[in-house]
C-alpha cells in the first residue's frame, strides 16, 4: 500500500537562523515601524496620491481612504467614519493591469499565448524598468521588493522548515517559476533582447510573488488582476465574514466601464486602517507561501495526508474503479485540520487501499453498487489494524523529519523575544503541522486499542441475515 506523506527534507545541512538580510525590502522599510503607524507623507505615496488624482482613478478631494504606512507595510487608512458595507474605493477597468492590459501594450504581440500571469509579469518587469518612462511607475514605485512569502526566503531561512509540507510546497512553487522562466526566455525574452533587455529569473520571482499576494481573482470574468490602491488592502484575522468585500460592477448592454467595488465588511472609525479578510478557506501554509504571514486560528493548521493505490497491488484495476465511482482517484489528497475529525471518505479510501487477503471477495463486480458503504464501516481486525499501523508509522516518519520538538518550538515562541516575522512563520508552521500529525496518530492509536471490540463486515453480514444475536453470538438452529 503506497502511502506518500511529501514531508522532504530538500536542505540536507541545516544551519543556525541567523538575521536575514533579505527581509521585505519595501521601497519604505526604513520607517515602518512596529505598531500601527498613520503616514501618508513618505515621498513614494505622495507621488502615488498624486498620481491617482492626475489619472482620475479617485477623487484626492474627500477621499474615504488614503494609503499610508501601517505595519503591514502600505495599507489603506479611513478619512471618515464608516459603516459596514459601505464603499471604500471603485476603481475603473481602464486603471486594472490585466492580460488585455498587456495585450494592448507594447509588447502585447509578443505575449500572444502565453499563460495570463506569464504576460503580467512580463509586463510589471518591463514597465518597472522603464522607470519614469511608464505610465505605472507611480505604482509599480510602491510595490514591495519583497514579502515575507517562503519564495523570498534564503536557504538558511528555508532550513527553519525543514521536514513541512510548506518546505516542499515552496520549493515545487519555485521550480515551477524557474520552469516558466526558462520557457518564457527561450521564447520571448532572448529573441527579443531590445524590447526585454536583461531580465532575470529573480526579476520573474519578483513578479510571480507580487501577483501571488496582490492580484486579484476568481472576480466575474477576470482570471487575474492587478488594481492600483485597492492591492494595498491588508488583512485582519479578526474579520470572519468574506462577504462585502469586493466586486465588479457594470458592463451590462448600457452600462458604462466595469469598475472594481472594495467594501468595508465592518465599521471603522475614521483614522484607523480599512481591512478585509482574505480567504476563510486558505491553511497557514498557504498564507505563508501567497502572502508571508500566518494566523494563530487552529483550524488553519492543516496536514495534507496523500494516500495511493499502488499499481503493483493485485486488485489495482478493481480498486481504482471503485475509487473513481465515489469520486477518488488513483491518488487521494485528505486535508487534515488540527482540532477536527478525520475528513470524510478517507477511513473508506484507507480500508479500500488496504483490502487484500480473505476480505477480496468484496472487490468483486457483484458487490460493486454496495461497496463503498461497506468500506465506511470497519471491514475486518486485519484491515483495519493495517490501516491503524500504515497511518502510524507514516505519522512517526514524518514526525521524525522535524529538527525540533513542539515543546522546543513553544518554548521558542513564548520565549519573550521579539522573533524574526520569518522565524516565528517558520516556528508558527512546523508547530501546527507537528500538532496535527500528533492528532492524527492519537486517533489511530486510539482505534488500535479498540480493535476487538469493533464490529466488522461478516459480524455485521450475520446479524443482517439473523445468525447472529446483538452480543455477536452466533445463533445457531437445533434440530428438534
Ligand atoms: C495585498 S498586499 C497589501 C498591501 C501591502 N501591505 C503593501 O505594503 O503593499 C498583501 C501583502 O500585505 C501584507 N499583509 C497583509 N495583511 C497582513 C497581515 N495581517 N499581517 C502581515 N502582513 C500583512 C503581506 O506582505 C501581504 O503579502
Amino acid at each position: 500500500m503506497a502511502t506518500l506523506f511529501s514531508s522532504s527534507s530538500f536542505l540536507s545541512s541545516p544551519k543556525p537562523f541567523s538575521s536575514h538580510k533579505n527581509k521585505p525590502t519595501l521601497a519604505i522599510k526604513s520607517l515602518l515601524t512596529p505598531t500601527p503607524t498613520i503616514e501618508t507623507s513618505f515621498p513614494a505615496i505622495q507621488t502615488f496620491w498624486t498620481w491617482l488624482s492626475d489619472k482620475g482613478i479617485i477623487s484626492t478631494k474627500s477621499p474615504i481612504v488614503r494609503p499610508a504606512l501601517v505595519s503591514e507595510g502600505l495599507g489603506l487608512v479611513a478619512q471618515k467614519n464608516l459603516s459596514r458595507n459601505e464603499v471604500v474605493l471603485e476603481v475603473s477597468k481602464k486603471f486594472w493591469i490585466n492580460p488585455d492590459t498587456v495585450k494592448a501594450s507594447d509588447i502585447g504581440k509578443f505575449c500572444d499565448g502565453l499563460k495570463p500571469w506569464v504576460s503580467v509579469a512580463l509586463f510589471l518587469i518591463r514597465e518597472k524598468a522603464k522607470k519614469g518612462d511608464s505610465m505605472w511607475c507611480s505604482y509599480i514605485d510602491i510595490l514591495p521588493d519583497s514579502t515575507n512569502s517562503t519564495i523570498y526566503w534564503s536557504e538558511e531561512e528555508l532550513s527553519e522548515l525543514q521536514g513541512t509540507q510548506l518546505l516542499s510546497t515552496t520549493v515545487g512553487v519555485k521550480k515551477y517559476v524557474e520552469s516558466e522562466f526558462v520557457e518564457v526566455e527561450e521564447e520571448i525574452i532572448l529573441p527579443h533582447k531590445n524590447i526585454f533587455p536583461s531580465i532575470t529569473s529573480d526579476d520573474f520571482l519578483w513578479a510571480f510573488g507580487i501577483l501571488r499576494s496582490r492580484a486579484f481573482s476568481r472576480l466575474r470574468g477576470q482570471d487575474l488582476v492587478l488594481i492600483p490602491l485597492a492591492d494595498l488592502i491588508n488583512h485582519d484575522s479578526k474579520i470572519t465574514t468574506e462577504d462585502y468585500a469586493w466586486e465588479i460592477k457594470g458592463g451590462g448592454l448600457f452600462s458604462r466601464d466595469l469598475v472594481f467595488t472594495l467594501r468595508t465588511p465592518v465599521s471603522v472609525k475614521a483614522g484607523e486602517q480599512v481591512l478585509i479578510q482574505y480567504d476563510l478557506g486558505k491553511s497557514n501554509a498557504e498564507f505563508a507561501l501567497d502572502y508571508g504571514f500566518i494566523e494563530s486560528r487552529l483550524d488553519r493548521n492543516i496536514f495534507t495526508l496523500t494516500l495511493g493505490i499502488p499499481e503493483s497491488d493485485p486488485f489495482y484495476g478493481d480498486k481504482l474503479d471503485i475509487a473513481e465511482s465515489n469520486g477518488l482517484a488513483e491518488t487521494a489528497n485528505f486535508d487534515f485540520v488540527l482540532g477536527q475529525s478525520l475528513p470524510p471518505k478517507m477511513l473508506p479510501y484507507l480500508r479500500l487501499v488496504a483490502l487484500g487477503g480473505t476480505d477480496a471477495f468484496l472487490l468483486e463486480s457483484i458487490f460493486r453498487n454496495s461497496i463503498w458503504d461497506h468500506l465506511e464501516l470497519p471491514i475486518s481486525q486485519s484491515n483495519e489494524e493495517l490501516i491503524c499501523r500504515v497511518v502510524r508509522d507514516a505519522c512517526k516518519a514524518a514526525l521524525s523529519g522535524y529538527k525540533t520538538t513542539i515543546e522546543e518550538d513553544e518554548k521558542l515562541l513564548d520565549g519573550g523575544n521579539v522573533l524574526d516575522p520569518r522565524l516565528e512563520i517558520a516556528i508558527g508552521i512546523r508547530v501546527g503541522e507537528k500538532k496535527v500529525l500528533e492528532q492524527i496518530d492519537g486517533i489511530f492509536k486510539d482505534r488500535e486499542v479498540e480493535l476487538d471490540e469493533l464490529e466488522y463486515y461478516q459480524e455485521r453480514r450475520l446479524k443482517d441475515l439473523g445468525l447472529a444475536g446483538e452480543q455477536g453470538d452466533i445463533i445457531f438452529w437445533e434440530p428438534k
